[in-house]
């Protein structure tokens, strides 16, 4: 069989907002994201009341192979879950030895990393700061300001995403906001 040969192209995203208009968005209501904050009572009242989007991002239809990049912008409103920051549910690549490059267009927010040897890692984006997640590393972005955060990613089209990992065992930290300022901790949930 013979691969369709992939003409170049051009796709628009939004310096501020992060949104194509060529594309629709992947949403994430916060019902999607059962069990993966700290506080069930906090989440639980948030998903009756009005079920926050908590991020979205754009997904590319293109051939998942080794030659090819996906990429898009990823786009995390601000808020909280009692007082934990909203982010992205965080994933391993399925090809463990993936990089992946963000970098920051707009918001303030930050990167959490960890990889299955027990290191985990931080990083803090601002407009025209890039972050690089290095293989093996999972990856979940945070919006630690009161703007959106917009990034704009790029990783190997056959890596493919690992949830399962992360929804059984959580991540080994998370990040809360203690009198107005960020704060690392450890996550009660985690499951070694
Ligand atoms: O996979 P999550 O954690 O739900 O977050 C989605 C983001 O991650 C990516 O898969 C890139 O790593 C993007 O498609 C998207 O921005
Ligand atoms: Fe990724």
């Amino acid at each position: 069989m013979t691969e369709k040969v992939l003409k170049p192209f051009t796709i628009d995203f939004d310096l501020i907002t992060g949104y194509s208009q060529a594309k629709n968005s992947t949403k994430r209501p916060l019902s999607k994201m059962k069990g993966m904050y700290a506080d069930d009572v906090a989440f639980d009242s948030a998903i009756q009341n009005d079920d926050p989007l908590v991020y979205e991002f754009y997904e590319l239809d293109l051939p998942e192979t080794p030659g090819n990049l996906l990429f898009g912008t990823s786009i995390v409103y601000p808020g909280k879950v009692g007082d934990e920051y909203f982010m992205t549910k965080g994933h391993f690549h399925t090809i463990l030895d993936t990089g992946e490059v963000y970098y920051c267009l707009s918001g303030y927010g930050a990167m959490l990393m960890e990889n299955p040897e027990g290191d985990w890692d931080i990083q803090y984006f601002s407009p025209g700061k890039a972050v690089y997640v290095p293989p093996r590393y999972a990856h979940r972005s945070i919006n630690l300001g009161n703007e959106t955060l917009v990034t704009f990613f790029t990783f190997r089209a056959d890596a493919g995403h690992d949830y399962g990992t992360i929804e059984t065992k959580g991540y080994r930290k998370l990040v809360v906001e203690r009198d107005g300022k960020p704060e690392i901790i450890d996550n009660p949930k985690w499951k070694e």
